[in-house]
This record gives C-alpha cells, sequence and structure tokens, in this order.
C-alpha cells in the first residue's frame, strides 16, 4: 500500500488497526508513558488506566505521522498539465498540529492559493501536503513556511500563498489561559509578493473567514 496512504485509509474507516501501527514505536513509548502516569501520582495497574499507555503511544503516532510522509511527493503524484494561468485557492483547510513547547494541540484553518505557470495539480493534494506538515511537533511559522516552500519548489507555480489561523490550546488551557484568541502567520513567494493587487485579491477571497 502507498505510504502516504497508511493513516488516511484506517481513518477514513473510522477504526485505527493496531496492526498499522510500529509495534516496537508502541511498546517503547508506551512504557515511558506508564511511568509518567505513575510520576504523576495515579495508579497505572487500575482499571481504567492499564490500556492508556498503549492509547497515548498510539495517539502520539498518529499525531505526528507527518514525519513518514514525503510531501513533494505527494505533489508529484498528482500534477497535470493544463492552459490555466488565473489564481487557485484552497480554504477553510482543517489544520490539526502539536505545538512543539508543549507537545499540546493547536488548531485552526489554513488558506491557500498558487497561480500555475503551465502545470496544476489535483486539489486533495494541498490538504495532504498540509497534513503532512501539520502531523509534527512544530511551530505555525515554520509551517507555514514548509508548506509555501513545498508547493513553490515542487510545482513550479508563479506565486504561491499560505495563510493559517490557529488556537494554541498551550495558551488557553494553561499559561496565559487566553480563551479566544487566534494567531494567523502568511508566507508568499512569486507574483504574491511582487503583486499588490494579486495579493490583496488573495486576501479578499479568503478574509471572510479570518477572525
Ligand atoms: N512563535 C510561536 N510560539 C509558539 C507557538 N506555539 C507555542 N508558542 C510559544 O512558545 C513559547 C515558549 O515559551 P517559554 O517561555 O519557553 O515557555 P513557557 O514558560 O511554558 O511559556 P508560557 O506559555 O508563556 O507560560 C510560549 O510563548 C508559547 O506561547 C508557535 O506556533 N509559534
Ligand atoms: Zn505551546
Amino acid at each position: 500500500m502507498d505510504k502516504n496512504d497508511i493513516f488516511n485509509e484506517e481513518f477514513n474507516g473510522g477504526y485505527a488497526k493496531i496492526d498499522r501501527y510500529d509495534e516496537t514505536k508502541v511498546t517503547a513509548v508506551a512504557s515511558h508513558y506508564k511511568d509518567i502516569i505513575t510520576q504523576l501520582g495515579e495508579d497505572p495497574e487500575r482499571e481504567g488506566l492499564l490500556k492508556t499507555p498503549e492509547r497515548v503511544a498510539k495517539a502520539l503516532q498518529y499525531l505526528t505521522h507527518g514525519y513518514d510522509l514525503k510531501p513533494n511527493e505527494i505533489l508529484k503524484s498528482a500534477m497535470f498539465e493544463e492552459d490555466y494561468s488565473q489564481m487557485v485557492v484552497v480554504k477553510d483547510i482543517e489544520v490539526y498540529s502539536m505545538c512543539e513547547h508543549h507537545m499540546l494541540p493547536f488548531f485552526g484553518k489554513a488558506h491557500i492559493a498558487y497561480i500555475p505557470n503551465g502545470k496544476i495539480v489535483g486539489l486533495s493534494k494541498i490538504p495532504r501536503v498540509v497534513d503532512a506538515f501539520a502531523r509534527r511537533l512544530q511551530v505555525q511559522e515554520r509551517l507555514t513556511n514548509e508548506i509555501r516552500d513545498c508547493i513553490q519548489d515542487t510545482l513550479l507555480p508563479m506565486g504561491v500563498a499560505v495563510v493559517i489561523e490557529c488556537k494554541h490550546l498551550c495558551m488557553a488551557m494553561r499559561g496565559i489561559q487566553k480563551q479566544n484568541s487566534v494567531t494567523t502567520t502568511s508566507a508568499f513567494t512569486g507574483t504574491f509578493l511582487s503583486n499588490d493587487k494579486t495579493r490583496a485579491e488573495f486576501l479578499r477571497l479568503v478574509t471572510a473567514n479570518l477572525h
């Protein structure tokens, strides 16, 4: 099976099959989590917690499965020559990532545009690229730049625009505890950088989604 699809297929089916996980990693991570549960003052042997180390290990493996994906290969698998040179915008792409400082989730939406230069890409591949970079330990700024660079370097379009807006749980359920703050990051190449009108058009198309 295509490695890019291992977790997606399982989760499209609504259920994660245990045999798809890397059992060696699951066992190693789970044993650490058993210690962590003890250190937190809990009893890892009580019924509700017995399988928790393994569950957490599998959850973390899923939440970081982007390391196993090759985003540039994802794009290359569906690039088509096409004489279309207007902006292509894919907006409201759900983002779920983990902040690398606290390993707590940050989540929100990505809005992505490119202007073709002889080639278009299969639309679903853009959210797949977002996931490939988001499902890692991240900061929002690097996530934004990595998506931009991948699309620019692989598809070689006239320009790429990426806007991401996320809530960070490390700022909501701990720390500064701001429940409603949203962080917006953006990254541009080519025409989106050099042409104010093009950038404004992109921002106009996605602004309705910004908080
Ligand atoms: N720039 C950036 N910062 C982030 C992101 N996710 C979390 N952070 C911040 O990373 C910083 C880590 O700062 P530290 O002072 O080392 O950690 P801390 O003591 O837990 O900080 P507080 O969250 O302020 O309590 C915090 O300010 C977080 O808000 C991100 O995606 N981008
Ligand atoms: Zn954080």
